[in-house]
């Protein structure tokens, strides 16, 4: 018979996320851009599509998922995004700092250091590996501040040391923000804070610093992904500016695929 569309050999699915992500936003903008009305984005959770991706990676099989850089996925596997002429995933972005109005009048240290803290994906990605390859993500942001210490100084120079002022940091379980936020919990309690991550889901993360019950969250995606949420909520918290940059959202295959773009589910 006819050879199987690729569409066939995944059953025209495509392996998602959790709802709220704007990665699901964007792949759902594909699917209209390059009529692929026929297929379905399979919504759940981070853990699952990687886990999905190992099952069918391990077994060399078929499977497109909704990716993004950084991910520890790219050094495990060999992976590749799918191009996307139609740009329905945007260009390059960056992860910013949001933080909820009056939190530089009430915990100035936290503040500050939120607005200082900065790094690039090598040093998110080293976290990400660590807790991937079995460590706990308080651990593993243990052993990166140990080991960075001129990097963390960066952060925290000339800031005041705390006495178990409370501080409460949202977070959704993307491997980039557990890393993250795991890393600036550990500089925050070292300062002398007491410090509360809480895993949330995106919504609910922006929504939680818009009305305080939030000190901050360091997962903004912007200015595309979070755009409706920044948006939703503005004038309701502070965005202190990059903690990362160049950040990628797309579809991502094995190698061992033989397709490369988007259009290539078209057939
Ligand atoms: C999944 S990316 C870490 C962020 C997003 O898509 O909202």
């Amino acid at each position: 018979g006819e050879r199987a569309t690729v569409g066939d050999t995944v059953d025209y699915k495509i392996i998602g996320i959790d709802p709220g992500a704007g990665l699901m936003k964007a792949t759902s903008q594909a699917m209209e851009d390059y009529n692929l009305s026929d297929w379905t984005v399979v919504e759940g959770s981070s853990a699952a599509m990687v886990a999905t991706l190992k099952k069918a990676y391990d077994k060399k099989e078929p499977i497109i998922v909704t990716g993004w850089t950084p991910h520890w996925m790219f050094a495990k596997y060999d992976l590749k995004y799918l191009e996307d002429p139609k740009k329905s995933f945007g260009e390059d972005e960056n992860i910013h700092t949001i933080v909820r109005n009056g939190l530089k009048e009430d915990l100035p240290e936290a503040y500050q250091v939120l607005d200082n803290f900065h790094w690039d994906t090598d040093a998110m990605g080293k976290v990400m590996m660590d807790i991937t390859d079995g460590a706990n993500p308080e651990d593993a942001a243990a052993k990166w501040v140990e080991e960075n210490a001129d990097t963390v100084k960066e952060w925290t120079n000339g800031v005041d040391k705390v006495k178990g002022d409370k501080i409460k940091i949202g977070y959704v379980a993307w491997d980039s923000e557990i890393a993250s936020t795991n890393v600036v919990g550990k500089v925050l309690s070292d300062l002398g804070y007491d410090v509360t991550l809480s895993q949330l889901e995106a919504g609910p993360m922006w929504t939680g610093v818009a009305d305080g019950s939030l000190d901050a969250h360091i997962a903004g995606w912007l200015p595309i992904t979070h755009e409706d949420y920044a948006k939703k909520y503005e004038g309701k918290f502070e965005d202190l500016g990059n903690n990362l940059e160049g950040t990628k959202l797309g579809l991502v295959v094995p190698s061992y695929m033989d397709i490369n773009s988007i259009e290539d589910l078209k057939k």
